[in-house]
């Protein structure tokens, strides 16, 4: 099995935590030998996660499950096929699934189904036909098709094991193209421009009739707001910026101030949005 030593950067898109050793099983006898092997951390293309310079669990990469296919209706691909390249094919086959998503920048199928992601009025449960995972109570490859249990940002997968493969409905759409650009716009158009280094939204928004978080941190004057080399962006105060060489204590440091105002001023307790392999 390859096991490589990769930067920060090359990690996660926030680009905060130094050097790891990453594991890229190749099959699923692969990846099973690595989950019976210890505590472990799977990760997609690191577009949501915060690793901490040292870290004793073994960081698990799903890149080499790149196994893609599609039919009339369905797209099928393995948990590392990323989302440029679907958004790559929907333009080339002029069909509808992941426009919404475009500017998640590294994301992967397996991170966007174990976290339901979403945008725009759209989530990723919309579109799921069938997921394959590896269980962790059986230690088989299992399927899952009943998605009524996914949420906001929340899906049952991460605990129950480790997704290998799933498959889309897809729709005909000659518009696609369009339609991308039209949501990277509008992405850019409130969000952070991709040359900065985030994970996205730190904070999940809190349930209706709160205020979303970006606006509860924003009205608590934390709006550009740093600790060291990290701090809450000028254009979006939900979104953490490294602005070089930021440590995991710096953004830890940054959160834990943002929680405990937030709290004083309205008694809002803020959920991490951000996953985190350590308790924090
Ligand atoms: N909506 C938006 O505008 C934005 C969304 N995002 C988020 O970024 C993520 C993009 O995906 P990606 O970069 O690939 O994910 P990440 O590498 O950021 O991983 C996110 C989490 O997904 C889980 N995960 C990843 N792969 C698998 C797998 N094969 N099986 C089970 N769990 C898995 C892990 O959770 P665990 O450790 O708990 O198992 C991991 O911590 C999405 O979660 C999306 O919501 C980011 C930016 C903007
Ligand atoms: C970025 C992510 O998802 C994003 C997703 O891209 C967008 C678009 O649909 O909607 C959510 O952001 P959001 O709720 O912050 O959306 P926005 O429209 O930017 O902001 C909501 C409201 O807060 C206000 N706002 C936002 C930021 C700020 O600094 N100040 C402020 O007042 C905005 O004016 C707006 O009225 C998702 N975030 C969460 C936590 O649900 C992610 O998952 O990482």
């Amino acid at each position: 099995m390859k096991v490589e030593k990769r930067s920060a950067e090359e990690i996660t898109t926030i680009g905060i935590g130094g050097i790891h050793d990453i594991f890229y099983p190749e099959n699923v006898k692969e990846l099973k030998n690595l989950v019976e092997g210890g505590d472990f951390f799977v990760l997609g293309g690191g577009s949501n996660v915060v690793i901490p310079e040292v870290l004793e669990k073994r960081l698990i990469s799903l890149k080499l499950f790149r196994n893609f296919a599609f039919s009339e209706e369905t797209l099928t691909a393995g948990a590392g096929v990323t989302l440029k390249e679907i958004l790559k094919e929907q333009i080339r086959g002029g069909f509808s699934l992941f426009e919404h998503l475009a500017g998640i920048r590294r994301a992967t199928v397996g991170g966007l189904i174990a976290q339901n992601a979403g945008a725009y009025g759209f989530e990723v449960k919309e579109r799921l036909i069938e997921v394959k995972f590896l269980s962790f109570e059986s230690g088989e490859v299992e399927v899952l098709k009943d998605f009524d249990s996914f949420g906001y940002r929340k899906s049952p997968l991460p605990s129950l094991g480790i997704i290998v493969e799933a498959t889309f409905k897809i729709k005909k759409d000659a518009r696609v193209k369009e339609k991308i650009a039209h949501f990277v716009r509008k992405r850019l158009e409130t969000q952070p421009p991709f040359y900065l280094k985030t994970a996205g939204s730190t904070f999940k928004n809190p349930p209706h009739p709160l205020p979303p978080a970006g606006k509860l941190l924003d009205q608590a004057g934390l709006k550009g707001f740093r600790v060291g080399r990290v701090g809450f962006s000028e254009k979006h105060a939900n979104f953490a910026v490294n602005y070089g060489g930021a440590t995991f204590e710096e953004f830890k440091e940054l959160i834990l101030t943002a929680r405990k105002r937030v709290k004083e001023k309205f008694g809002v307790e803020l959920e991490l949005e951000v996953k985190v392999p350590c308790k924090i």
